[in-house]
């Protein structure tokens, strides 16, 4: 149960006594021969354990856009296209998205990691939920993504989550983005031609490069089911040939301690806990110290294994979506959101100033504006937290509106200066913004305030005026 369960989740990294031996090309377990997959890593089966090999760039991509648009579609599209090139191991739908509440709904909750290869670069590929009700899922997701393929529905346009998804990605830092326009064999070429105008113009708005980005033709649907290849199998290479071009291999923080922002959890029976992420910096080998750090907690540890997609890593490098075996601690001991990083070199904050944009109602937002002393959720890289929201130099905020926040965090959280984060209010994406100052710890007052709200410092105005 446990490893179905980590194999959902991070799609990649079983550890331990399960010794099925997937190649890419579908061959079954135990089998001891060597099979070389060209254009894939070379994966080898040393005592039924498989090396990840480094053979290529790695980069990580994912699909994100409107409910039902296509994304899932999308992603099993292109495992299936490229694996008849033994890039791949196809994945049909519903191993994508394949909890329950997600085949009984037909809708995508959680997010879903895949594998693949072009002949220039092993992907890993995050397919995003698009369901308003999921937003959270799509944001941490898109986190650790270094491009991303926005599918918009030929038959609708820019749909609300279009938009919304479009200002996050932006936020989160995704610059280069590439438009696959779906259901083409739905949709009359008028409509086509409307829905590419709207999407540029969108993307302008947006501050991307609208005119210029690629946007790809086609449908996800054919591609899957084989028929149709000019709109199916060949739409699908095209937007690989894309994403191959424009969204550049990130330049890596290799040299610098490791930090690794915990995306998953689990344990497995008989090895240990488990944590799995994408590698934001540094470099991890088997037998290092590590240290979590998060919700106002910090644990050490050692790290006593690494994989990668089903294969055994020598060494983690940053970017990798990877899991890691640590030793000696329960599942509930690390939760989701901590960070795991090199002893030492990161810091706990209760507090921290934001610069935030204040997203429209029609951008998702809020309809009104908010006064100091509200509380929200914040969301950055894995991580969320309950925080008060003090405004800074004003009285209140309206929406669409740039404001200098301090956001004081129920628990003390590693975050940076220049880090990234999204507000939230129940299911409405309130802004998003960029952490602009941490601060030294809150005082006791500030305290007070955090637990009684603006009764606090109304009763304390009080006092100091009749004194
Ligand atoms: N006609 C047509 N239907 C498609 C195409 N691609 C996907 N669909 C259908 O559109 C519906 C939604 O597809 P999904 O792939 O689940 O959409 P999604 O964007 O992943 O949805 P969420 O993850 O829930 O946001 C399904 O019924 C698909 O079969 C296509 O190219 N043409
Ligand atoms: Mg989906």
């Amino acid at each position: 149960m446990a490893a179905c369960v980590f194999s959902r989740v991070l799609t990649t990294l079983r550890f331990g006594h399960i010794v099925q031996t997937h190649s890419f090309n579908g061959s079954l377990a135990g089998q001891t021969r060597l099979k070389f997959i060209p254009g894939i890593v070379q994966t080898r089966n040393y005592a039924e354990k498989k090396i990840y090999l480094r053979e290529k760039p790695h980069c990580n991509i994912g699909t994100i856009g409107h409910v039902d648009h296509g994304k899932t579609t999308l992603t099993a599209a292109i495992t299936k296209v490229l694996s008849e090139k033994a890039l791949a191991k196809a994945k049909r739908y519903d191993e994508i998205d394949n909890a329950p509440q997600e085949k009984a709904r037909g809708i995508t909750i959680n997010v879903a990691h895949v594998e693949y290869s072009t002949e220039n670069r092993h992907y890993s590929h995050t397919d995003c939920p698009g369901h308003a009700d999921y937003i959270k899922n799509m944001i941490v997701g898109t986190s650790q993504m270094d491009g991303a393929i926005l599918v918009v529905a030929a038959t609708d346009g820019v749909m609300p989550q279009t938009r919304e998804h479009l200002i996050l990605a932006k936020q989160i830092g995704i610059e280069h983005i590439i438009i696959f326009l779906n259901k083409l064999d739905a949709a009359d070429e008028e409509m086509v031609e409307l829905v590419e105008m709207e999407v540029r113009e969108l993307l302008t708005e947006m501050g991307y490069d609208g005119d210029d980005m690629p946007i790809i033709k086609g449908s996800a649907l054919a591609a899957v089911d084989g028929n149709n290849p000019e709109i199916g199998e060949k739409a699908i290479l095209s937007l690989m040939e894309e994403v191959d071009k424009f969204i550049p291999t990130p330049t890596r923080d290799l040299d610098k301690p490791f930090l690794l922002p915990v995306e998953s959890v689990y344990s497995i029976s008989g090895r240990g806990t488990v944590v799995g992420g994408a590698l934001e910096r540094g470099k991890i080998k088997k037998g290092m110290e590590c240290e979590f750090m998060g919700y106002g907690r910090k644990l050490k540890t050692t790290i006593t294994g690494i994989e990668m997609f089903h294969q055994t890593l020598e060494e983690a490098q940053a970017g990798d979506q990877m899991a890691a075996l640590v030793r000696g601690l329960k599942r509930d001991d690390v939760t989701k959101g901590m960070i795991m990083c090199k002893p030492g070199t990161m810091k706990l904050y209760d507090h921290v100033d934001g610069q935030v944009y204040i997203l429209r109602k029609d951008e998702g937002g809020r309809t009104r504006p908010f006064t100091s002393f509200l509380q929200m959720q914040v969301y950055s890289k894995t991580w969320r937290s309950a925080a008060q929201i003090i405004i800074n130099g004003k009285d209140m905020v309206m929406p669409g509106e740039d404001a200098s926040l301090t956001i004081r965090l129920s628990k003390p959280m590693v975050l940076e200066k220049g880090q990234r984060f999204t507000l939230r209010e129940g299911s409405v994406t309130v802004g998003t913004g960029v952490f602009s100052n941490v601060k030294p710890q809150l005082t006791e007052d500030e305290k007070m305030e955090v637990k009684e709200g603006k009764k606090y410092r109304e009763k304390k105005l009080k006092k100091a005026e009749k004194s």
